[in-house]
């Protein structure tokens, strides 16, 4: 694996299409600690890029730098079409942050936060009490609206956060782990939410270390490992820098699976085994599974052999690889944390 791969896609990442990010050679530190060592980017307008990567990789660190809210040590970097250095106030304009440090105000109402946001960005009373509601009506938080922002659900106060956010009417929001906490029904309205941003022509820059997260809502993703982008791609792009796909074959009869084993031995093809650190359900303890790359000349080969072996499975499926394979390679196999998982449903190899 090359310590550094840049794909293309015709999804998104076009270079000749207007950027509303893009950035070179990034740099920050934090003492002797190098945080970012030389980040570039792209990021076209009206596009989802994320930006994946375990924790501490930097993630939050790139997202401050690039909304202004601290320097950068090297590197040049535009958002929106301005110079971050040279006009940060023309940044900040043009830009909405959300995320791990959230402007929500727990003691006043929802109303009242949506209101003030109005103020900050010297909308006219009466235009911003007009935006405050139709934002509060889109974001199902109009029910809500007269009770104090604390006595909200995780859900409901990052929805607020967005919809604070999107008083100004950002062209580009960074959003910083927006799911991380949330409920699965929480986090797929969110999606949802992203996904009507970017139809409203909003690029959005988002931080993830769920990787179904970046595999359902990014044109492209950027993988951060040690300071620096490992790989960029699509979804799609980074699956096929990965070995990882199989064929599962599963048996109910542990007798039929043990004589299978022993023919798959005897071919010289690798069993099933957990991945390091992973459990071992019930069902595949009786599974085994065959390298491929799942096409139909792969599959024929396969399925010719197990006949001449005499080998009857209960279950045949094929696996491509996933963004888990993709995380585990690129960043060492750095374990994502426990209860942050990537797909927990995920068939365990
Ligand atoms: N103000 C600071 N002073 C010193 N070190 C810092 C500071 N801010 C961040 N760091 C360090 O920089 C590294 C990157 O932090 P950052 O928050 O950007 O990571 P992250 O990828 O967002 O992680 P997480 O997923 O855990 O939020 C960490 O080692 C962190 O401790």
């Amino acid at each position: 694996m090359p310590s550094s791969v840049m794909l293309t896609s015709n999804r998104g990442g076009d270079h000749a299409s207007p950027a509303a990010v893009s950035a070179v050679g990034l740099r920050k530190s934090y003492g002797d600690r190098t945080v970012l060592d030389g980040i570039d980017l792209h990021i076209p307008a009206g596009s989802v890029f994320a930006l994946l990567g375990p924790n501490g990789a930097g993630k939050t660190t790139a997202v401050k730098i690039l909304s202004t809210l601290i320097t950068a040590d090297g590197g040049q970097a535009r958002v929106a079409g301005h110079d971050l250095a040279a006009d940060p106030q023309a940044v900040r304009a043009a830009i909405g942050v959300t995320g791990q440090f959230s402007a929500v105000d727990g003691l006043i109402t929802g109303e009242e936060n949506m209101l003030l946001m109005a103020d900050l960005h010297h909308l006219p009373r009466r235009e911003g009490r007009r935006v405050a509601a139709e934002l509060l009506e889109r974001f199902d938080l109009t029910d809500a609206a007269k009770k104090p922002a604390a006595t909200y659900s995780g859900g409901m106060k990052r929805r607020l956060d967005i919809a604070m956010t999107l008083v100004g009417g950002p062209r580009i929001i960074f959003l910083d782990e927006p799911t991380t906490g949330l409920d699965p029904r929480s986090r797929h309205s969110m999606w949802q939410i992203i996904r009507e941003l970017v139809t409203g022509g909003v690029t959005v820059f988002l931080t993830t270390q769920y990787l179904e997260e970046a595999d359902q809502l990014a044109d492209r993703i950027a993988v951060l490992d040690g300071g620096r982008i490992a790989a960029e791609g699509s979804a799609e792009e980074l699956k096929r820098l990965v070995p990882g796909g199989h064929v599962r074959l599963r048996f109910t009869d542990p007798a039929a699976h043990r004589s299978a084993a022993a023919a798959l031995r005897e071919a010289a093809l690798p069993h099933a085994r957990p991945r390091p650190g992973g459990r071992t359900p019930a069902d595949e303890a009786l599974a085994l599974r065959i390298p491929s790359d799942g096409s139909q000349r792969e599959l024929r080969s396969i399925l010719d052999w197990l006949d001449a072996a005499g080998i009857e499975a209960d279950e045949l499926t094929v696996h491509t690889p996933d963004l888990d394979d993709v995380f585990f390679a690129l960043t060492g196999g750095t374990d994502p944390q426990p209860g942050r998982p990537g797909r927990p449903e995920e068939d365990v190899r």
